[in-house]
């Protein structure tokens, strides 16, 4: 093999074999392979089952895991273990030391574990207690059971997936992921909906959101839970965050439930096995995100357009004095930022007011970044606002007092929930490393930047970080709106020919 292949992501799946090859580690195959990460395999039961009945569990000995887990560390390290079926003791044993080993050494490796305890057919994989996994959950990052799973964990009758992920939480673990598709929850129509929680512990405080999605009717579906939290550990080992590895999971799962509804109609009792599909890209199988956010704002109208004609947005050059305001506000484009920062409030007001004035004969869009209340005050076109300012800004004053509103986002879970609250424009970043503002941890790529405007409605996205003459074309082919760019412009040898690359380039 040549150096330049790709390497991809290895993701570790220590669960039982289903010789009908729809769950477990067929599952963790097809789906691992489905989403461009390659699979090890440490098998823990070689099951007899069909799509009717569970025979038998048949464990493999520990020694033999021991083995493999031994050959694979140094071959083939994994940037995530998916853990499914553990048929014994013994067996809860030996990986909870791997997981020990392995989580002192490499402190990045993510554990997810998705307990499996009844055969969806009927029959229990093992006989392990909640009590018997307490020396496992110490390693265990994510967990995603489904609702009857939760309540074993939990010890509650309850459906309510907030208490029973509360609940979970309690046993030390830091995101616990209630998958709803067997509830019997109804949307606002009435319409079956299948809602997955998700609490997640960050250092002291925790979030947590719900991906909602209509339910999608098939009785194709056996592997879909193992199929999930592969899905997960995927995307996962892609070094995705876990709300963005989630929200891909729920819309792979929804594709994959999609493709079985025809063949499913006309054999509806037989269990088929949950169809992989590819990298989910339809905009119809992401989920509606519920979050504090989303809540809060349920029912705000949509903020006014940018009013384009059918044209695209173009350069966005982003500056921070008036000096760079006036000189280029005449060259003729569509938008314009103004981003102070370390400013005082006097300082703010009396530069808000000046640059609003100064862009006042020009056709050029003024957005004031992050000081919403001034450019409220003093009628700016519009306002941009960033992920920490949103949480508290009050969008319905933005919104009544007519001021157009641009959101960053950074991944699918930010792009999908700033998409419902329907802004003037959506912006995505960091597309590139840049040394403007730390964006580590959220650097987006051409890659993914294509992922996400296929999510897009008729907003218009906007692209930025670490873009520059060189990488212009690349983004631009994309399809995005519009490039903004903060040092291509201003730190160029020629802010004025900069800009007509730029436009050139974007005609
Ligand atoms: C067009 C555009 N996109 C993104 C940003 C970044 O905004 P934010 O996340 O609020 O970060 P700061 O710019 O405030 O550091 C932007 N300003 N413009
Ligand atoms: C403000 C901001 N938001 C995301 S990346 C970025 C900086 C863009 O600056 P540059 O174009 O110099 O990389
Ligand atoms: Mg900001």
């Amino acid at each position: 093999m040549t150096k330049s292949v790709k390497e991809k992501p290895i993701v570790w799946t220590i669960s039982g074999s289903d010789c009908s090859g729809g769950a477990g580690i067929a599952a963790d195959i097809k789906t691992g392979h489905a989403l461009g990460v390659e699979v090890c395999h440490l098998i823990t039961a070689n099951t007899v089952q069909n799509a009717n009945r569970l025979v038998s569990i048949n464990p493999v000995a520990s020694e033999i895991l021991q083995q493999q887990a031994k050959v694979l560390i140094d071959d083939k390290p994994p940037s995530v273990i998916k853990i499914g079926l553990i048929a014994n003791l013994e067996q809860v044993k030996w990986l909870s030391e791997l997981l020990a080993g392995f989580k002192a050494k490499y402190s990045k490796i993510i554990v997810v574990f998705d307990p499996v305890g009844q055969a969806s057919v009927g029959g229990s994989f093992s006989a392990l207690q909640r009590e018997d996994l307490t020396l496992l959950f110490h390693y265990v990052d994510v967990i995603t059971p489904n609702l009857m799973e939760a309540q074993q964990l939990s010890n509650l009758s309850t459906l309510n997936p907030v208490e029973l992920a509360t609940k979970i939480a309690e046993l030390g673990i830091a995101s616990v992921i209630v998958k709803g598709g067997h509830s019997n929850v109804l949307d606002h129509d009435g319409l079956p909906v299948s809602g997955d929680y998700c609490l997640h512990r960050v250092e002291q405080s925790s979030i947590s959101y719900q991906l909602s999605s209509p339910r999608i009717n098939t009785s194709y579906s056996h592997g879909g839970g193992c199929s999930f939290a592969s899905a997960l550990a995927a995307f996962l080992a892609q070094g995705y965050l876990l709300r963005d590895a989630f929200t891909l999971t729920k819309a792979f799962i929804n594709q994959g439930l999609a493709k079985s509804v025809t063949t499913s109609m006309n054999k509806p009792d037989y269990y088929g096995a949950f169809e992989q599909t590819y990298w989910p890209d339809k905009a119809d199988f992401f989920p509606r995100i519920s979050s504090n956010l989303a809540e809060k704002h349920q029912g705000l109208p949509p903020f006014p357009s940018l009013a384009l004609t059918d044209k695209k947005l173009g350069l966005y050059p982003v500056v921070d004095s008036l000096y760079w305001l006036k000189r280029i506000l005449p060259l003729g484009l569509d938008i314009i930022q103004l981003r102070l920062k370390n400013k005082t409030d006097s300082e703010l007001e009396q530069l808000i007011i000046a640059a609003i004035a100064i862009s006042q004969p020009y056709k050029t869009r003024l957005f004031i970044n992050d000081y919403w209340q001034l450019a409220i005050k003093h009628r700016a076109y519009g306002v941009h606002i960033g992920q920490e300012d949103l949480q508290d800004a009050d969008l319905t004053k933005i919104q009544q007092s007519g001021l157009r509103l641009g959101i960053s986002t950074h991944g699918c879970y930010e792009f999908l929930l700033a998409q419902q609250l329907q802004p003037s424009y959506l912006a995505i970043g960091a597309i590139f490393s840049t040394k403007t503002k730390n964006m580590s941890g959220q650097i987006q790529g051409v890659e993914n930047l294509q992922h996400l405007l296929k999510l897009a409605s008729n907003i218009p996205v906007v692209a930025i970080g670490g873009i520059n003459h060189q990488r212009a074309e690349r983004v631009w082919q994309t399809g995005v709106d519009s490039i903004a760019v903060v040092t291509a412009v201003t730190e160029s040898e020629n802010a004025e020919i900069a800009v007509k690359q730029f436009q050139h380039l974007m005609q």
